[in-house]
């Protein structure tokens, strides 16, 4: 018995990697290291460099190594760029999910779990957001992950599978031990880019937007712990096994921060003032994004554990040194 976890050389995905791995689970690793780094994949899972998409090679891993289990990652996550490239987002994220579902259903793959996200919701005239709340994407990165959500929907009431779709909202921090974080080498996200500017890495932030409808006029996220979100993976894997129903959880504390407090906090805990700017708004940002988080805690063994702003940025900051180091050994 093994799982297969697609992109699992990520961000998120080298998190739950860890996570499997402590609890003593046979992983297999498929990334095309796209975006991924070989290094971030714990030492005790199997990578396989490889494209998600290609339905023999995932037929082929399914079969040598007794996968029971999918955590599918693999995919494009930058908005903006699912603008620019439409086709591409729906190539990477829709009809290469749906080779990995087809790859998964013919090999006798018994349950599933898919990376969505809160980008499914669109611009929902509600603060707090449950599951039940309408979908409406507003960009190709949200429609391409709910299409996605839709054909698993549809293959699982067809097949004999099972499915926990996670639609995270903003995910954050790092490994509290060290041993992965954010690494990607252009990153956008809030909390990453703040920790870079905190350490010198960038000549300072730039706030995109003051005149939202909020009480400090910037938008309002809900920042998830990604180890937090990692174990809630385990905590879903867990529920499929012992027969649970197919479901689909936001991933969220249900508390929002503005962009002005983020980036208060990352200065407080670095004590490092680094410039501001304020800018006009970045196309296609909805002023507030909050889980409605109850679902998630009461159909999972799970209760998050590092669900405090402050824990989120420190780890943050401390993997951007980690980081600065690992990439001075790697030029020496
Ligand atoms: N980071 C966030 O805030 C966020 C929010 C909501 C949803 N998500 C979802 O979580 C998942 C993981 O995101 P992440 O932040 O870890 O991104 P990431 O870019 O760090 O990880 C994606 C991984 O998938 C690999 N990959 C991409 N296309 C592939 C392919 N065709 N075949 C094999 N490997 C491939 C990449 O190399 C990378 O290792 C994605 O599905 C994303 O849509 C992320
Ligand atoms: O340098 C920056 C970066 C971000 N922001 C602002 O900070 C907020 C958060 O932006 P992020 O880029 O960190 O995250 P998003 O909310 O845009 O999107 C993320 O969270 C979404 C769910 O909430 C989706 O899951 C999406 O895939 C994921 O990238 C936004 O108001 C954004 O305008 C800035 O002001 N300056």
């Amino acid at each position: 018995m093994s799982v297969l976890v697609s992109g699992g050389a990520g961000y998120i995905g080298s998190h739950t990697v860890l996570e499997l791995v402590g609890r003593g689970e046979t992983v297999i690793v498929l990334d095309d290291l796209s975006t991924g780094f070989d290094w971030a994949v714990a030492g005790a899972a199997h990578l396989v460099v490889g494209d998600v998409g290609d339905v023999d090679l995932v037929r082929r891993l399914i079969e040598q190594h007794d996968i029971t289990e999918i955590v599918h990652f693999a995919a494009k996550i930058v908005v903006p760029e699912s603008v620019t490239y439409p086709l591409t987002y729906y190539l990477g994220n829709t009809v290469k999910t749906r080779a990995l579902f087809e790859a998964a259903i013919a090999s006798g793959v018994k349950r599933l779990i898919f990376s969505s996200t809160a980008a499914v919701y669109g611009e929902p005239s509600v603060e707090v957001i449950p599951e039940a709340t309408p979908t409406a994407p507003i960009n190709p990165y949200g429609r391409s992950k709910l299409m996605s959500e839709w054909m698993l929907a549809d293959a699982a009431r067809a097949h004999d599978l099972t499915y926990t779709v996670l639609r995270y909202f903003n995910v954050a921090g790092a490994d509290p031990d060290g041993r992965s974080g954010q690494s990607s080498r252009n990153a956008t996200h809030l909390i990453k880019v703040a920790s870079q500017a905190a350490a010198g890495e960038r000549a300072g932030l730039e706030i995109f937007g003051t005149d939202y409808p909020t009480l400090d006029g910037t938008c309002i996220r809900d920042y998830i712990h990604v180890t937090d979100l990692a174990r809630a993976h385990v905590a879903a894997l867990e529920r499929l096994r012992a027969g649970g129903q197919s479901l689909t959880l936001n991933c969220g504390y249900g508390t929002g921060y503005s962009v002005k407090e983020v980036v208060e906090a990352v200065k407080r805990v670095s004590g490092v003032d680094f410039p501001v700017k304020l800018c006009p708004r970045r196309p296609g940002d909805p002023a507030c994004l909050v889980a409605g988080a109850e679902r998630i805690r009461a159909e999972l063994d799970w209760r998050p554990q590092l669900d405090d702003l402050s824990t989120i940025v420190q780890h943050a900051l401390d993997w951007e040194k980690r980081l600065a180091q690992r990439n001075t050994m790697d030029k020496a």
